[in-house]
């Protein structure tokens, strides 16, 4: 079977510092992968070469085998990688539905439903606030973005993920800087699209008790290199992950 999303010895240098190093990994449909590793191990910048907001040094991308190494970002979302960015892809002044309606409307493009855009203008406003119902934004949506607070612009963000319909949705450590009670809302959701099992998802997260929560497959990364990938419990226990993870004392 031909994985959704893969990397071929993807590596990328910085002068001589190798922050990603020959790391080779199929993500398929229906499965959720954490990865993994103490700070500075290379995992951002590993899901940066992914979504390609870097250019990989060497080894390459295959999107449902498709090599796509070359591909900048925006090419890359519309084939159908997500990711919730940090905060980066929302526009402060517009509202929070305006910000979800115009993922719903890009989507929408990208299917060539041209008409769609003419023809059924309430449904792109009703689907704008079926994503925003998801994420426990209803009552926001006149609200302008930049009023938001941290955590529901967090919200926001995997809203505008959700509403673009990618195949691949990426994490990026998705309950930072959340207060205790807006955690579940976003853990709730990433269960759900994982019980879809459509989508490949991809996780990176600190906190253990998100990995344990969540995460089907767990890779680790360590100086840049892969270390160890596999079943949660199996990977945990192994010799490597607690010298080169567990051992480090920054994280829980
Ligand atoms: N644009 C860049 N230029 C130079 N070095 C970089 C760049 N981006 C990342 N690095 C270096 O690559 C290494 C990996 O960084 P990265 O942020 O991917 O680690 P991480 O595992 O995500 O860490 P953390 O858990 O702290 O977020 C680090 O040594 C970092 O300093």
């Amino acid at each position: 079977m031909t994985a959704l999303l893969s990397t071929r010895g993807l590596t990328i240098r910085f002068g001589g510092h190798t922050a990603v190093d020959n790391v080779s990994a199929d993500f398929h449909a229906g499965q959720l992968t954490v990865i993994v590793g103490p700070n500075g191990a290379g995992k951002t910048t590993y899901f940066n070469l992914m979504s390609g907001q870097l250019p990989a040094t060497s080894g390459t991308v295959l999107l449902r085998g498709e090599d796509i190494t070359r591909r900048g970002p925006a090419a890359r979302t519309r084939k159908g990688i997500g990711r919730a960015f940090q905060l980066t892809n929302l526009f402060p002044h517009l509202t929070v539905h305006e910000n979800v309606r115009l993922a719903v409307q890009a989507r929408a493009n990208a299917g060539m439903k041209l008409w769609s855009i003419w023809s059924s203008h309430r449904d792109l406003i009703e689907r704008a606030d079926h994503y925003l119902q998801r994420v426990a934004l209803a009552g926001r949506r006149g609200t302008l973005v930049a009023a938001l607070s941290h955590g529901d612009k967090r919200k926001l963000e995997v809203a505008i993920m959700l509403a673009l319909e990618p195949e691949v949705m990426m994490f990026d450590e998705p309950t930072a800087g959340m207060s205790v009670d807006e955690v579940p809302v976003v853990l709730d959701l990433i269960q759900q699209v994982k019980a879809e099992r459509t989508k490949a998802i991809l996780l990176v997260e600190h906190k253990m008790d998100v990995v344990r929560a969540l995460a089907d497959r767990i890779i680790v990364l360590h100086n840049g290199a892969l270390v160890a990938d596999g079943e949660p419990a199996a990977v945990m226990s192994s010799a490597i992950v607690q010298e080169a993870y567990l051992g480090s004392a920054s994280h829980d």
